[in-house]
């Protein structure tokens, strides 16, 4: 897992680590990683045109030393200077390696000329919305041809929450120091981060329980089970699945769908006549128990590893009593959709349950569940609510969206690091409530549970995709390949980050994730 520490937690470590190590090593250990990676970057060093973005504080020290590394392989240095007083010490060791201050140069024509941009004007001292000069400096970056090169953390992002209030630095490569921030891997940041490689500079000792984690394949295939030569079907779990009604047949199938594809060893599915016809044209293997309207509670398959409730059901008191029903059982249930907006009315129904729960809410239904908050507000800062409502209900909650997000009472938030727009699509929800219902009964704890079907959906939306949009039924489809893929991989590396030039294969030599 790569882990992410809030800015309060960085500071306190770097302090116990300069206690013990002589003055500016931390610094120097950090510009000497920045300068390798920039280093590799370059096709060739010599003679190549490097801009160095600095502001007033340490994050510019760093790229001015990075700077004074580069150009001493016989580059061309650049430093445009954004506030008053820059690094001294890095300031003198810049000009003395040969690097120039662009003093009243005009920093469109220099960075469009540049091969390499290093954004050194804020890192974790960054606080909101940039200001001028650096919000044009930041702005400009996203029109360069250049490779974008961010020290700790493209400026314009907040380190904790990955909230971006105004112009942000768009870098194909962020270098970070010592541990990821939370902001690196949560949307929107995420989105300016490009591939995000880690620099040690020996805090790792020193940093406790991160507060957001970010999956890598390995983790996930140590995961995910795999049936062995002793299972049968009632020991790979049976899942039941309440979902989809006379109206909404389709949730059903794609929920269906999502568990079967996933792996269960037996499928039973809940619903009306109508519904549970349709279920089983879709997919034969699934067991059908029809479901008495005027007595929801009464008939519910008692022999179940796990249960899934919720999409396409409807809001009708029927849905309600079988909810209860259900939530009164000591099996693990993940509640989707229209059983999240009935919660909302209910939240002891959860909150005071002891068996495992999982929530796999949208930002319009986690601000149902914590009704002091609108999706705007959910949608800004993601973060912070997913762990709210996680508290409030006291179970594990699964926040749909740009980057989904994993919260558990005591547990790091995780990250999921496969999403992909492809997936803001009808159903897909409905596949990924199937998905994560079939680990809940193969044992999975619910955080476990949501990490793998998270990773599994997102990863088989960019499988599934040759170019045309990706259908819930295409995703379906794509979930085995998914499997196959991380269960084959012996990469400990993450997923391809989305959008930048380093990802896209145009980068100069090397380079790796972290
Ligand atoms: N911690 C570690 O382990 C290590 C840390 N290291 C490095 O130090 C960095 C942290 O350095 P830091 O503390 O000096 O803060 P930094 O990010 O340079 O920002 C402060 C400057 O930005 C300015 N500024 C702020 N907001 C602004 C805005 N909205 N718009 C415009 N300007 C704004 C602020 O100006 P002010 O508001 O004070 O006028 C001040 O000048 C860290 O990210 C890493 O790179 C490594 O070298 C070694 C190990
Ligand atoms: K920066």
């Amino acid at each position: 897992m790569r882990q992410a520490h809030t800015v309060q937690t960085v500071r306190e470590a770097e302090e116990a680590l300069m206690a013990s190590r002589p003055e500016g090593a931390l610094m120097r250990a950090a510009a000497g990683g920045l300068a390798a990676v920039c280093i590799r970057l370059l096709p060739r060093v010599y003679g190549a045109r490097v801009v160095v973005l600095v502001g007033g504080g340490d994050n510019g020290g760093d790229a001015l030393y990075a700077g004074a590394a580069i150009a001493r392989r016989g580059a061309r240095v650049r430093a445009l200077v954004a506030g008053s007083a820059p690094h001294a010490a890095g300031l003198a060791a810049f000009r003395a390696a040969g690097g120039a201050v662009a003093a009243g140069a005009d920093a469109a024509t220099e960075i469009g000329a540049a091969e390499l941009v290093v954004d050194g004007l804020v890192g974790i001292g960054g606080r909101g919305a940039l200001r001028e000069p650096h919000a044009t400096l930041a702005a400009l970056t996203g029109e360069a041809d250049a490779l974008v090169v961010a020290v700790d953390l493209p400026s314009g992002i907040d380190a904790d929450t990955g909230t971006v209030s105004g112009p942000c630095v768009r870098a194909d490569v962020t270098v970070t120091f010592g541990t990821h921030k939370p902001g690196l891997f949560v949307d929107p940041g995420a989105r300016y981060v490009g591939v995000v490689e880690l620099v040690d500079i020996g805090l790792g000792p020193r940093l406790p329980a991160p507060r957001v984690v970010s999956p890598q394949v390995a983790d996930i295939a140590a995961l995910l089970p795999e049936p062995g030569p002793e299972s049968d079907k009632y020991r790979r779990g049976v899942l039941a699945v309440a979902a989809g009604s006379d109206r909404y047949r389709g949730a059903a199938v794609l929920a269906v769908g999502g568990a079967l594809r996933t792996g269960v060893g037996l499928l039973r599915y809940v619903g009306q006549q109508g519904v549970a016809t349709e279920v089983v044209h879709h997919w034969p293997e699934a067991v059908v128990s029809v479901l008495d309207p005027t007595d929801p509670a009464g008939r519910l398959p008692q022999r179940v590893a796990a249960w899934v409730v919720g999409p396409g059901r409807g809001l009708h008191p029927t849905a309600a009593m079988e909810l209860e029903a259900v939530l009164a059982t000591d099996r693990p249930v993940l509640l989707d959709a229209d059983a999240i907006t009935l919660l909302a009315k209910r939240p002891e129904l959860v909150s005071d349950r002891t068996a495992p729960t999982l929530l796999t809410p949208h930002a319009g239904e986690l601000s149902r569940l914590l009704p002091d908050s609108t999706p705007a507000e959910v949608e800004e800062h993601r973060l912070d609510h997913v762990v709210r409502a996680a508290e409030r209900y006291n179970c594990t909650v699964l926040l749909k969206g740009s980057t989904t997000l994993i919260a558990a009472p005591g547990l790091p938030v995780v990250v999921n690091p496969t999403g992909t727009p492809l997936l803001a699509t009808a159903g897909t929800g409905d596949v990924l409530a199937g998905a994560a219902g079939a680990l809940l009964s193969a044992g999975l704890s619910p955080p476990d549970a949501a990490t793998c079907a998270a990773y599994l959906h997102g990863l088989a939306a960019r499988l599934a995709h040759d170019g045309a949009p990706v259908s819930s039924s295409d995703l379906i489809g794509a979930l085995p390949v998914a499997f196959a893929a991380i269960l084959g991989s012996d990469s400990e590396e993450g997923v391809p980050a989305r959008g930048s030039k380093v990802a896209d294969g145009t980068r100069g030599r090397g380079g790796r994730r972290g």
